[in-house]
């Protein structure tokens, strides 16, 4: 079972606190003007993927104070049991068992005496036997012919997953189109339906629980467009398979139990693009290249498993991490990818970090008295420089940054991809550096500018630096490599719910309205005056049913 540390009562804490007084003055510069090999000692290789975590605000004893906080708070003990296939995930009474879904090596995982493996793999087969009738085209529809597109419909953890791997795996991608539609709004699935012919269209109506309002109300829909298409009842078979824990729901729905990819109730929603709700993957970018995905996931466990803290990359980025969230008490993280079709990569963690870690009530069912989860955002390099840059360089809020990057393009046009390095390249290092008054002052005065116009405009060009950043370089985005990524990213999350003695596998923050929503929704069908809630509700809701 996972320990309940206070971390803010281990021995660590206290040390990491007195050492922060020394090194929150310190300038990042003169970390690297006092030790030429902090490079090498600040960095990982891991496979194809190089992590420098060198231009951060920490020094060799930061590193080792917030190793000994991991061990004070269990860290290597919660990996065992997650691995173990224990029920970490307490308030729901279920294992964790996402590295299960990729545990390539097939060594048996147990969860009350039963080896999870020959399911997995059962489920495995089901998805290339699927992906391959599809893809060949040997799969068709009511009218004959094969399929050309596939439209996931799915939120949250069934549709942010297989959106972010398809479009930034885009470059592996056959002649299927993928279409993602997550919203309730009706807006999403019109829009989708205008581009699709229901003779070639395959939906997947991808929900864990397969009761989300807005899935089951956009399967509705598209069943009904089908069927108004001019296709039968029985063709539905043809047009509609189920990603899902529930088989009850997907018969009720009336999709055969044989088109149904099933997974179970240890894979969390955010965590799932590794089961069967991957299938959009496996279509758009065929088996093998999935199984690639898994493969590289795998080894990042592999790695995380047995790999001590001092080495081990994604717990040394959660540790980093606590150290600005907890010390430095910083509010957020970016996450930068300079690479096109990795754009929904910050959207995708913002789930997977912000839903785990989003917690204010701590292992021992007591609020917490410290920070938890960081506000995850960002956007792709370029765009984002010209956006909101400014703030990370200049604002008065510390935002860690994550910079990632792959060296070798998949269209590498003219000279595009070193355009786009030497940014990748000159953002962290001019977050680091910043700008010197006296550089500022040097540089206008050889622009020509006068004593005077040089005391009015030098303040503003002043960089003050030292805005700490990891450089994650990537030889290519392959499947592989963006599997290990993503499991970077799952893990370092994993740890730092664990010294924050927080549950990081459960989401009863997004109940409340929900259950709400669905007070709110029959309130909304008469014409009559709604007085059931606060004023401002009451008045919404009121002005609403005047306008509709
Ligand atoms: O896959 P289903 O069950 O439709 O859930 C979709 C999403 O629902 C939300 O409310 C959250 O709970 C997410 O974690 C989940 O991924």
């Amino acid at each position: 079972m996972l320990p309940t540390t206070d971390f803010t009562a281990t021995q660590a804490y206290k040390y990491l606190a007195d050492h922060y007084i020394n090194i929150a003055p310190k300038h990042l510069k003169s970390f690297f003007d006092s030790d030429a090999a902090r490079f090498e000692k600040f960095s990982q290789q891991f496979e194809d993927i190089l992590v420098d975590y060198s231009k951060n605000r920490i020094d060799e004893e930061t590193l080792a104070l917030l190793i000994q906080l991991a061990r004070e708070c269990g860290v290597g003990e919660a990996i065992k049991a997650m691995f173990a296939g224990e029920r970490i995930n307490v308030t729901e009474n279920r294992p964790v068992l996402h590295v299960a879904l990729r545990n390539r090596s097939n060594s048996p995982i147990l969860v009350d005496g039963q080896d999870v493996m020959p399911d997995v793999n059962r489920v495995l087969a089901q998805m290339k036997d699927f992906s391959e009738a599809i893809i060949s085209g040997s799969w068709t529809g009511y009218t004959g012919k094969a399929i050309t597109d596939v439209v996931n419909i799915g939120i949250g953890g069934s549709d942010l997953g297989p959106v972010m791997v398809t479009e930034a795996l885009k470059a592996y991608k056959n002649h299927l189109t993928l279409h993602f539609v997550s919203n309730v709004d009706g807006t999403h699935i019109a829009e989708t339906l205008k581009t699709v012919n229901p003779e070639t269209t395959l939906f997947l109506i991808a929900s864990k629980t397969f009761t989300t309002q807005e899935t089951m109300g956009n399967a509705h829909t598209a069943r009904d467009w089908f069927i108004a298409a001019g296709a039968k009842e029985e063709d539905v078979a043809k047009h509609f398979a189920a990603l899902s824990t529930n088989s009850e729901g997907v018969s009720k729905f009336g999709i055969d139990t044989k088109n149904m990819f099933e997974f179970w109730d240890w894979v969390g929603g955010r965590y799932s693009l590794w089961s069967a709700i991957g299938l959009s993957i496996s279509l758009s970018i065929g088996f093998d290249n999935f199984v690639e995905l898994l493969e590289g996931a795998h080894a990042m466990d592999n790695h995380f498993q047995s790999t001590e803290l001092e080495e081990n990359i994604p717990a040394l980025l959660a540790l980093i991490g606590v150290w600005y969230n907890n010390f430095f008490e910083s509010e957020t993280q970016a996450i930068l990818p300079y690479d096109q079709y990795m754009h929904r990569f910050a959207a995708y963690f913002q789930q997977g970090d912000m839903e785990s870690n989003g917690k204010y009530v701590g292992r021992d069912g007591k609020p917490v008295d410290h920070s938890t989860g960081p506000i995850i955002w960002g956007e792709p390099g370029t765009n984002g420089q010209h956006a909101f840059y400014q703030l990370i360089h200049q604002g008065t809020k510390l935002i860690p940054c994550d910079f990632i990057a792959p060296a070798q393009s998949h269209n590498p046009i003219g000279e595009h991809h070193p355009m786009l390095l030497s940014n990748f390249f000159a953002q962290t290092e001019a977050l680091m550096n910043g700008k010197t008054e006296e550089v500022v002052i040097d540089e206008l005065k050889k622009a020509g500018k006068s004593e005077e116009e040089i005391a009015k405009i030098a303040p503003f060009k002043v960089f003050e630096g030292n805005r700490p950043t990891n450089s994650i370089l990537v030889k290519k985005i392959t499947p592989r490599s963006l599997g290990s990524l993503i499991a970077m990213y799952e893990h370092k999350i994993f740890v730092q719910g664990i010294i924050w003695n927080i549950y990081s596998f459960d989401q009863w923050g997004v109940e409340l309205g929900k259950q709400l929503a669905g007070k709110i929704l029959p309130e909304l069908k008469g014409d009559e005056q709604i007085t059931s809630h606060d004023g401002s509700t009451n008045g919404l809701i009121n002005q609403y049913k005047a306008w509709r």
